[in-house]
């Protein structure tokens, strides 16, 4: 028979951003039940940035090392791959979820294990492993967190060849003899550069002109210097049209479309994202299946009567990183908190109740070697939001911080400031060691610091936060 309960709000998906939307509805007094179909923790804990992260780790520091004399001597030039896949595992929990379901426990909220699927306004229907049914009303809010799933081409072959998706990248216990990657996005360049490390001979295949589209160009330049001399093969606009294994342990055969073939061992497609709304009941609230969810600033999802269905983190397709969903997660708490306590809303931009980050000031790592980071709009992208900018270089090699983190250091940075407002609205840093550096820029955009006032903020000398003063020196005398 069904169980029927009512919480004052269900979350859907117990992935960073369920966890911390629940939480966060919590923590404004309310009851809250969490749905999770696998993990709790969601793709990040176990497909994505954690796996990831532990697979790169480990050659960018022995890279760091063998760019410093002394310490090259001191290291092996190759890793020990079973040893960081291991490390990976215990990164990964081992796929099990005991600690973070505990942690849901812990901060008061329900887990419902399940498939979630919205069944009318303010209802959830869960089958459950067990086979029964659990039907959720909310007084209050649901909360769409779902995330996403690898999105693959539609191409002969491929759905029979059993291809690697950031999944298998990720939690793949054997390093391929020769890996070909498809994308040139963060997955792909991530991705290509463990499995290298690890051994694997990888071939990015490229369709577009080169790497990492969405940042400024210099960053795919300098990220693709340094995979290739890694012994990472790039084909720059190639596409694969079809696939084919003829066996499951057999080698794969791409067939490209600029002729030829490649054969490899296994092939990840790393070629973006679709959202898990395809099975969540949407077509019973009037959306459609399968769509992204649009919500406002405030995180609720337009084209619902009732202000009742909200939708935050990957699902809502703002800005596909576990620290915006983050964000979004506490922006809709709160939100959903003070409606419920009929309390007005701050409706400010950079307020409580007001995602704004998420599209003003989107912070991002890649950690390849180098790596390269970004907050705000490229140049080109500000430009084509009608602003006028100023754009500053710098080569990030110049700075004493950079050459004394290691020998024949390259990378660069640049500095897009409003022109009107004198005020900064985006930064790149490419080079090894920047991720560390990249908050301090986060922080100055949503700020929306002038750069008058940046000149007195004084880098310590000598690290590589130097760059920040060559770069205002280079705005001054531009
Ligand atoms: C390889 C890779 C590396 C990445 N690295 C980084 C990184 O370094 N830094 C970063 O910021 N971002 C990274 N990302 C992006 C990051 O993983 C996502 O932005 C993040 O996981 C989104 O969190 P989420 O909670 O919105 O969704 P998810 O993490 O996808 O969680 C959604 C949860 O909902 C559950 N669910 C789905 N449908 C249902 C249903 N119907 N009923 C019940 N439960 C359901 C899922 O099982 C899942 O647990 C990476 C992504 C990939 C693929
Ligand atoms: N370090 C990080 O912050 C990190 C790491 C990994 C992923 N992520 C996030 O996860 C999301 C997914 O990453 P992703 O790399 O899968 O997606 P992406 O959208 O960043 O890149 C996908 C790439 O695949 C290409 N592509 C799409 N269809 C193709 C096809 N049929 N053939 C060949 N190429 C094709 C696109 O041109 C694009 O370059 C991103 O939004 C990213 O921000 C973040």
């Amino acid at each position: 028979m069904d169980q029927e309960h009512t919480y004052d709000v269900v979350v859907v998906g117990a992935g960073p951003t369920g966890e911390n939307l629940a939480d966060r509805a919590h923590a404004a007094g309310l009851s809250v039940a969490v749905v999770e179909s696998e993990l709790v923790g969601g793709e990040c804990s176990y497909w994505a940035c954690m796996p990831s992260k532990a697979l790169l780790r480990p050659h960018t520091a022995l890279a760091e090392a063998r760019r410093l004399p002394g310490a090259r001597e001191a290291v092996g030039a190759t890793l020990d791959a079973a040893a960081v896949l291991a490390r990976r595992d215990d990164f990964a929990a081992h796929w099990k979820d005991d600690g973070q379901a505990e942690w849901v426990r812990g901060a008061g909220l329900d887990l419902v294990r399940g498939h979630g699927r919205l069944d009318g306004p303010r209802r959830v229907a869960v089958d459950t492993p067990d086979g029964s049914r659990v039907l959720l009303t909310a007084r209050h809010a649901v909360a769409v967190c779902t995330g996403t799933r690898a999105a693959l081409p539609d191409l002969p072959g491929l759905a029979a060849a059993g291809v690697w998706t950031s999944r298998e990248a990720t939690s793949a216990k054997e390093v391929p003899g020769r890996l070909a990657v498809v994308g040139g996005g963060v997955v792909a360049v991530e991705m290509a550069t463990a499995w290298r490390a690890l051994g694997s001979e990888v071939t990015l295949l490229v369709r577009g002109d080169g790497l990492l589209p969405r940042m400024e160009p210099f960053a795919g330049e300098l990220v693709a210097e340094g995979l290739t001399a890694t012994g990472v093969k790039i084909s720059n606009r190639v596409s694969v049209s079809a696939v084919d294994r003829p066996a499951p342990a057999a080698p794969v055969t791409l067939t490209l479309d600029v002729g030829g073939e490649l054969v490899a061992d296994e092939v990840l497609f790393a070629t973006g994202r679709a959202p898990r709304t395809d099975d969540l009941g949407l077509e019973t609230v009037g959306l459609a299946p399968g769509d992204w969810l649009t919500v406002d600033d405030s995180c609720r999802v337009t084209g619902v009567d009732g202000d009742w269905l909200y939708a935050a983190g990957d699902v809502n397709h703002r800005a596909l990183l576990t620290h915006q969903g983050k964000y979004q997660a506490r922006i809709a708490g709160a939100v959903i908190g003070a409606v419920a306590q009929g309390e007005p809303l701050d409706p400010a931009p950079w307020g409580p109740h007001r995602a704004t980050a998420d599209v003003e000031a989107v912070p991002q790592v890649v950690f390849t070697d180098p790596e390269a980071a970004s907050v705000g709009p490229t140049a080109k992208e500000a430009e084509e939001a009608g602003r006028r900018v100023h754009v500053v270089d710098y080569d990030l090699a110049q700075v004493a911080g950079s050459a004394l983190y290691g020998d024949d250091y390259r990378g660069r940075a640049r500095m897009v400031v409003d022109a009107n407002s004198e005020r900064l609205v985006g930064v790149t840093f490419v080079g090894p060691g920047v991720g560390e550096l990249l908050h301090s820029a986060t922080v100055a955009v949503a700020a929306q610091t002038p750069i008058s006032r940046l000149w007195h903020a004084v880098p310590s000398y000598p690290t590589i936060s130097e760059v920040w003063l060559r770069l205002l020196e280079a705005y001054r005398d531009r």
